[in-house]
């Protein structure tokens, strides 16, 4: 039988939270644990590429500490290939790596390409392969005129594309990648999408475990992925089968000039399924899920009833965010 390449059963962490005059008087029952993660069962298969999506605080940096090893879970049990992340914690390291998003790992007073050179080293990566592998990524990031300067003269964005070198150069057989294209550029972080597709073709025996809260990129770039929020996992399958589930009920969106708020009047019209706002500084976005096309007409009314001003309306797919919205009742945002 094929070993997973990650499998958690019942993964479960509590912070412990203290309340109010902690630092005066720290009792046992002042204290108040907090579940970060509430259970979470999940599997991901040896080639995938699965995608964690959830707002803030839902807990998938959590999710990631523990299967890399860097904070033990309170209860449940976690395996990467085979080997449980407390017990087995020495073993699995070489075997994986991970990213960090507007994380700032390296010296400052090394440059990029000697940081790049320690990091390799310390996984034990021979030298005759270190240099190839980090010009490759430099250049795959955009950064090779960088690469003799010091990381502390770098921009955030810039030492953000070194994390994301540092995650790869080690060929990890399971990376894990926490908001990637946090804080980069819109080139920047196409090309990242595109370099992350292209890793994976090249050896299908890598996986890949990927946190995002943007969802064009999950969609993109998941065989399959999970949606999490308050530290459970809500639904887990492909981005097309998720997107499925919501297919039901059209979607339409109208675009309105900023001015009276009229979603709850719209919330309420029979036959509105779902009905979400979102505003911009020049219009004010509104979404509704209808349990028929024809339902339209009466949100139209009440939309000018209510005192707004339709710019445009248009019937939109389903998105990663509509399945977002069923499940938990409001958007990412
Ligand atoms: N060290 C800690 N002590 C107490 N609570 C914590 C600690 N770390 C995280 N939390 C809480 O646990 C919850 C999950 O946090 P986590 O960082 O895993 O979320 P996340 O899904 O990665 O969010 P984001 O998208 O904002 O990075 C949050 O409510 C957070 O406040």
């Amino acid at each position: 039988m094929e070993v997973p390449a990650i499998r958690t059963v019942g993964l479960t962490r509590l912070y412990r939270k203290p309340r109010k005059g902690w630092l005066r008087r720290r009792k046992a029952e002042e204290v108040k644990d907090f579940v970060a993660l509430g259970g979470v069962d999940l599997e991901v298969r040896p080639g995938e590429l699965f995608g964690l999506l959830g707002p803030n605080g839902a807990g998938k940096t959590t999710l990631i500490k523990i299967l890399t090893t860097l904070l033990a879970p309170t209860a449940g049990t976690a395996e990467i290939d085979g080997l449980d992340v407390v017990t087995h914690a020495k073993q699995l390291r070489p075997i994986i790596n991970m990213v960090s998003g507007g994380e700032t790992s390296g010296y400052g007073i090394l440059n990029v390409r000697e940081n790049l050179w320690m990091f390799s080293r310390i996984y034990g990566v021979p030298n005759e392969l270190v240099a190839k592998r980090i010009d490759r990524m430099l250049g795959i990031v955009g950064l090779t005129e960088k690469a003799n300067s010091r990381l502390s003269h770098l921009s955030t964005g810039q030492r953000q594309k070194m994390n994301f070198c540092r995650g790869f150069i080690t060929d990890p057989k399971i990376l894990f990648l926490d908001e990637p294209t946090l804080g980069l550029d819109v080139t920047a972080a196409r090309n990242i999408r595109g370099f992350i597709k292209e890793w994976m073709k090249e050896n299908p025996a890598r996986t890949m475990l990927l946190t995002t809260h943007y969802m064009a990129e999950a969609d993109e770039l998941c065989d399959r992925l999970a949606i999490i929020d308050q530290g459970k996992v809500l639904a887990c399958d492909t981005p097309a089968n998720l997107k499925r589930k919501v297919q039901e009920y059209p979607i339409f969106e109208l675009s309105l000039s900023p001015g009276r708020d009229v979603l709850s009047d719209v919330s309420k019209l029979p036959g509105v399924h779902q009905a979400t706002r979102t505003e911009t500084p020049t219009t004010v976005e509104l979404k509704v899920a209808l349990k028929e096309d024809s339902i339209i007409g009466s949100v139209v009314q009440g939309v000018i009833a209510g005192g707004g001003k339709i710019q445009t309306l248009k019937k939109v797919e389903p998105t990663l965010e509509d399945v977002f919205i069923e499940l938990v009742g409001h958007g990412l945002g």
